[in-house]
């Protein structure tokens, strides 16, 4: 395929999930099936459109003055990916499977790749009902922070140490660009390509197979990091999901002590065996849902972590559609759903121990607020500064992440070049 047939077809991508409210994913998977001799390389080129039309979809809106499927398309190829008004019209000339040629309106907008009289939450690519809240939580760095959440994201590596070191990881995906990230000293990076550029399919190496390492945002690791288990301990990870987090833990306990993985949800909990046995970990007892599964648990566990279900805004870089089809009653139900998760995970950790919690969001609803609330109606529960962790951890010279009141800690990709993560830490008073 040309470029024009390119275009055209995220252009009809687009529509089916504007029209129909369908996930990004399903769209292109049906798209692909229905047109299979478009190539692998014409995949990809119609997957970056599509997500880079997600990824900035109002601030597109406003410089093509356009919501059309169409110029947020032409949008994103001519002013994100540095096609100028002549390269536009001969991709579209070129190929008569094109989209029709520009207008004089598209013209003028594609000249002027203007933002002029835009609001914030235009310029920071944010839903116009969230933004009380985004800028709230953000003050003056609102804009950036918002803009940041709507770039590509990198491809992050978390290295096994149970397996292999960050030098082995680096020379084997040197190739590929790989490079140490800058907090994490467990994380390598694969940097975002930009315009048509592919990225690297990583699980396909020999390194992934044999379990030198595992694809997890730079955040996560950190978020597994500032747990601090230590070998020996005794550890719950109470929303396992499919390991990720657990996994991490095992390395940093060097496969001593025990780790517990528990999820009320069997089928998310599913691919963790599958992970574990690739990994080498050996201290992770998995414990599905059940009546009284963690019962024997009660009040002795060292640590206890509660990655949170959330809306996820603090991944909106690779979930871009989730940006657009979030809620108020979505975010409302996320939020009673960490009160449940927090209140019932408590009741496992031993006097002295430590409850974590995290989310992969940046709204102080489901963060800050949300620890609050909880140390306020249990007040055997404390919340201890991560920043002193951070600082023991990482040391002093790396990015900072934010910190509303100098204890929690929410990492962005503006600030510490991560996805959007929050963690806090409670300890139970002995
Ligand atoms: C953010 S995901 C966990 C991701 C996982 N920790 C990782 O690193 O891959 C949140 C998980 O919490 C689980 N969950 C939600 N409510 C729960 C509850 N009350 N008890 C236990 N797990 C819960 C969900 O099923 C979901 O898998």
């Amino acid at each position: 395929m040309k470029d024009g047939g390119r275009l055209a077809a995220a252009i009809e991508v687009i529509e089916d999930i504007e029209n129909r409210r369908r996930p990004v994913q399903e769209a292109l998977k049906d798209w692909g099936t229905s047109h299979r001799f478009a190539g692998s390389g014409d995949r990809t080129v119609i997957g970056n459109l599509v997500f880079d039309v997600l990824r900035k979809r109002s601030s597109l809106a406003w410089r093509m003055g356009s919501e059309s499927a169409r110029d947020l398309v032409l949008g994103v190829y001519a002013l994100e990916w540095g096609n100028d008004v002549a390269a536009v019209e001969r991709a579209l000339a070129d190929d008569r499977h094109a989209p029709d040629l520009l207008s004089d309106k598209e013209k003028a907008a594609i000249a002027a790749n203007s933002l002029e009289g835009a609001p914030d939450w235009v310029r920071a690519d944010i839903p116009e009902w969230l933004w009380p809240s985004f800028s709230d939580n953000f003050d003056d760095e609102a804009v950036a922070e918002g803009a940041a959440l709507s770039e590509r994201a990198p491809i992050d590596l978390r290295v096994n140490t149970l397996k292999a070191t960050r030098e082995k990881v680096l020379k084997r995906l040197g190739s590929l660009g790989a490079e140490p990230t800058l907090i994490a000293s467990t994380g390598v990076r694969l940097k975002p390509r930009p315009g048509a550029a592919r990225m690297p399919h990583v699980q396909a190496e020999e390194g992934y197979r044999k379990g030198w390492f595992e694809l997890q945002d730079e955040a996560s690791q950190i978020a597994a990091l500032l747990v601090f288990a230590q070998a020996g301990e005794q550890v719950l990870d109470f929303c396992a999901g499919g390991g990720g987090k657990t996994l991490a833990l095992a390395a940093a306990m060097e496969n001593r002590g025990q780790i517990y993985a528990y999820d009320s949800d069997k089928l998310r909990l599913a691919p963790i065996h599958e992970r574990i046995a690739r990994a080498g970990a050996r201290n992770i007892q998995v414990r599905q849902p059940s009546e009284g599964a963690l019962d024997d648990l009660v009040g002795r566990m060292d640590r206890v972590l509660v990655d949170a279900p959330c809306t996820g805004t603090g991944v909106w870089r690779r979930r871009p559609d989730a940006k657009w089809r979030l809620t108020e009653p979505a975010l409302e139900d996320r939020i009673a759903e960490q009160e449940q998760a927090l209140g019932i995970a408590s009741a496992f950790v031993k006097p002295g121990g430590f409850l974590i919690y995290a989310t992969c969001s940046v709204l102080a609803e489901e963060n800050e607020e949300q620890v609050y609330r909880f140390t306020e109606a249990n007040e055997d529960f404390e919340i201890v500064s991560v920043g002193e962790v951070w600082q023991d951890t990482f040391g002093f010279d790396k990015p900072h992440p934010w910190s509303a009141d100098m204890k929690t800690i929410t990492m962005t990709p503006a600030s510490t070049g991560t996805d959007g993560f929050f963690v806090a830490v409670m300890t139970k008073n002995a």
